[in-house]
């Protein structure tokens, strides 16, 4: 692969350091999706989509830290409380990530990366993807390679479809694989209850009973463009309109796997939400509340089902990956 070349000026929204600091820490925040429209697949495999993502306040953490010459220029990744499923070795996302932007730019030194996991793993909040997003930024940023945010957003795509939305954050329409993406224009913060399960789905699982489900009924094409009310009601931050406004064509196939969640949705809609949604491939389920008063009902109604493994309270929208501390 023929070398990037680092640009020294204006990085767009991933500042950059000298190259000079011992560690550099990155925040990444997870996401769910307000709206997923899904075609059927190319010859790649890969379904065409039509996606809003939307960045919410469970953030993952990376920090990158120099490594000492003896380490022979290897990614290394620990994470910060040990968790089972998730790997440490080169099929971390975030592994990958470092790895890639090293080759990329002819980078040779390594780096030591420590992850800090808020985002529920394999709960269709891209998790990993952000982790993944995360450690292009602190790596760009410990190396001193200077790539803008377009650079990166490329990289991102090569890693997987969901990583170049938390370079960005906020609220982005997502098209093409879902890695083409564009910011939204939204007014105010929306609240969030998240119902998740303790064990994950895997993502081309149910791409591929959307696939079965879809051969079923007739295959539908991908949509044209995003509702214009749903655009309409995150410019106005009214949560109500959103809420009549939110859809995933990949709802039916997690559900279809994971019948439970129909009842998920159902208690905490009785107890109060606007709308509740599977989020991306799932099985995280997302409900959309209007205030706080709300969130607490639907936040107690979902722990008092037993049908969760916990349940999380947060808020969006929020910023992408960036350089803290
Ligand atoms: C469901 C979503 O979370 C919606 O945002 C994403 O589309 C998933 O994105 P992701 O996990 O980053 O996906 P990737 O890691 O690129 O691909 C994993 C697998 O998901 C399926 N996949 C993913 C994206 C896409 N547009 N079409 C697909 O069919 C493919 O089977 C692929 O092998
Ligand atoms: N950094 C990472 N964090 C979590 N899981 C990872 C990571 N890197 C690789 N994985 C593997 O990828 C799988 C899916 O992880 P992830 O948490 O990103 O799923 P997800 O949030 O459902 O993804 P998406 O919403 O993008 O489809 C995990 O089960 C794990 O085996």
């Amino acid at each position: 692969m023929s070398h990037l070349r680092p640009v020294s000026g204006p990085t767009g929204s991933c500042p950059v350091r000298s190259g000079s600091a011992t560690s550099v820490r990155v925040e990444a925040p997870g996401k769910v999706n307000l709206f997923l429209s899904v075609g059927a697949p190319g010859k790649d495999g890969y379904h065409p989509l039509v996606t809003v993502f939307q960045a919410v306040r469970l953030i993952e953490t990376v920090t990158a830290r120099r490594q000492s010459r003896q380490a022979h220029g290897r990614v290394s990744l620990v994470l910060e409380e040990p968790d089972a499923t998730v790997p440490t070795d080169h099929s971390n996302l975030a592994v990958r990530a470092a790895d890639l932007l090293a080759e990329a730019t002819g980078v040779t030194e390594g780096v030591d990366l420590l992850l800090r996991k808020r985002v529920p793993v394999a709960g269709g909040m891209a998790g990993g993807s952000a982790d993944a997003a995360a450690a292009l930024v602190a790596c760009n940023a410990l190396w001193g390679t200077g790539l803008d945010v377009s650079e990166l957003t490329a990289l991102a795509a090569r890693l997987g479809a969901d990583v170049p939305f938390p370079l960005i954050g906020a609220t982005a329409i997502g098209r093409g694989r879902g890695d083409t993406v564009a910011p939204v224009m939204t007014r105010g913060t929306f609240q969030w209850v998240l119902g998740l399960q303790q064990e994950g789905l895997s993502t081309p699982a149910v791409f591929a009973r959307f696939d079965e489900l879809s051969a079923a009924a007739g295959t539908r094409p991908v949509a044209e463009e995003v509702p214009g009310p749903l655009t309409a009601a995150l410019r106005s931050g009214d949560p109500v309109a959103l809420a009549a406004t939110m859809h995933n064509d990949l709802q039916d196939a997690v559900v279809d796997l994971r019948p439970e969640l129909a009842e998920v949705i159902r208690v905490a809609q009785e107890a109060g939400a606007l709308r509740a949604v599977v989020s991306g491939a799932g099985p995280t389920v997302a409900a959309l509340v209007r205030d706080a008063g709300a969130a607490q009902r639907v936040h107690r109604a979902l722990r008092a089902s037993g049908l969760c493994s916990r349940v999380l309270r947060t808020d969006a929208p929020v910023a992408g990956a960036r350089v803290v501390g």
